[in-house]
């Protein structure tokens, strides 16, 4: 992949490409790469907008697809120079099942090591995340830690003992000889928890405040710091390193980043009303209003209902034990090992990721402003 003034050469292909982060990864790509001369978009579900990239001058092709079936993985993959593996199921509130989570998460990405290794595809970037380091279940605070931090990962919920099990594998595969004899090159991103145009949870609390008659309420006190990222960073992160793991093969081949920015270090609720508060919401309390022993009970209690309802329908509320612990633990990064290794910098400063986001979610329907 050595930088020429040719006509463009590469083929990426990018699983999950029509999700919150994969959308942005593949707009980032069609933006930023001018090496690319196709761009293969793999998802389960395809979306509409996709059509309006096809009339560009790289070459999109949507593939509907399921990362679980291997054939489809392999025919998608063959060709390709880089693959970046974002598709996976995202789910802290029970909607689907362990057996499932582990299925996509887990074997999807097997299946997309596999296809690089029988195929010949040398370069794979995953999307990892912050979970597969913490917070623990035992809520030890991780305060602006980095990628070396030592920090004890007990894992039990199922997405993040997903994400765990497939990052090692991912990471494992460094060096593995793909079809031709050369060496597969591996690399993990670890987003905190991202933000910024298509974020789902973004949207829900919007809404929700907007049921609530303007008002959130403060559930979490403000000193726990909780680490969030900007997409349009995230996005930017894969692209950069995916350019630079042939070049840099040696030192980026089989590390892990986290993904950062400049957006400040605040409490999950705090840094939401950055977006929700100009849009015409506002958090009530400067401490939270219900004592942490009745949240406790409340996230246990809609466990509880969410088991007992599961053969009528799907109780999947934001509050269960698992979302309250880690959005009441303080976990936040500060490093700059991407800025080291691949001239990383944050392509979106902190006032235009705000900006950015704010006009979305103004922009939806029913806006309070
Ligand atoms: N949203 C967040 O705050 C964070 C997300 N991540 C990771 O980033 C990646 C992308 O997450 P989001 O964009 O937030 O989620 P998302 O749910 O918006 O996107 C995931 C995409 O993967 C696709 N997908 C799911 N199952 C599939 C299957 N079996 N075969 C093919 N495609 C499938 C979905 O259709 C969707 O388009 C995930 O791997 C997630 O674990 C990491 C850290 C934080
Ligand atoms: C207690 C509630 C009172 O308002 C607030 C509940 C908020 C939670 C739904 C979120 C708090 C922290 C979020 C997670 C975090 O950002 C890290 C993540 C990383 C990922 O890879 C996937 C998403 C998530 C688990 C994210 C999910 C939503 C929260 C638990």
């Amino acid at each position: 992949m050595a930088e020429s003034a040719q006509a463009p050469e590469l083929v990426y292909l990018v699983t999950g490409g029509c999700g919150f982060l994969g959308e942005h990864v593949v707009r980032m790509l069609l933006e930023r790469e001018p090496r690319l001369r196709e761009l293969r978009i793999f998802d389960l579900h395809l979306s509409p907008w996709l059509e309006e990239l096809k009339t560009g001058t790289v070459q999109v092709t949507a593939i509907q697809g399921d990362v679980t079936q291997a054939q489809e993985v392999k025919a998608a993959v063959a060709g390709a120079h880089v693959v970046i593996h974002t598709a996976g199921l995202v789910d802290v509130f029970g909607r689907a099942s362990p057996e499932t989570i582990h299925k996509v998460n887990v074997w999807g990405t097997k299946n997309v090591i596999e296809a690089c290794v029988q195929t010949g595809t040398q370069f794979l970037v995953y999307t990892s995340s912050m979970e597969v380091v913490g917070p623990n279940i035992k809520g030890h605070p991780f305060y602006r830690g980095n990628e070396d931090t030592p920090y004890e990962a007990v894992h039990k919920h199922p997405y993040p003992c997903s994400k765990a099990l497939a990052e090692r594998l991912v990471l494992e595969a460094n060096g593995k000889k793909v079809r031709g004899g050369l060496p597969l090159v591996t690399c993990a991103l670890r987003p905190t928890g991202i933000y910024g145009e298509g974020h789902q949870i973004m949207r829900d609390f919007y809404r929700q405040g907007l049921r609530l008659g303007g008002r959130l309420f403060r559930a979490i006190p403000a000193s726990v710091e909780h680490g969030r990222v900007y997409v349009g960073n995230v996005a930017w992160m894969h692209v950069l390193v995916a350019r630079e793991l042939e070049q840099r093969a040696a030192l980026l081949g089989g590390q892990v980043y986290f993904c950062y920015d400049k957006s400040p270090y605040k409490s999950y609720e705090d840094f939401n009303m950055e977006f929700l508060g100009p849009c015409g919401l506002r958090l009530v309390g400067t401490r939270p209003l219900l004592p942490y022993w009745l949240l406790v009970l409340l996230a246990a209690l809609n466990a509880l209902l969410q088991w007992l309802l599961r053969p009528l329908l799907l109780y999947a509320p934001l509050l269960n034990p698992y979302t309250l612990a880690v959005a009441n633990t303080t976990f936040t990064v500060s490093t700059n090992k991407a800025q080291r290794h691949f001239g990383y910098e944050p392509l979106f400063s902190w006032e235009e990721s705000r900006t950015r986001t704010i006009l979305w979610v103004q922009a939806m329907e029913g806006s309070a402003q």
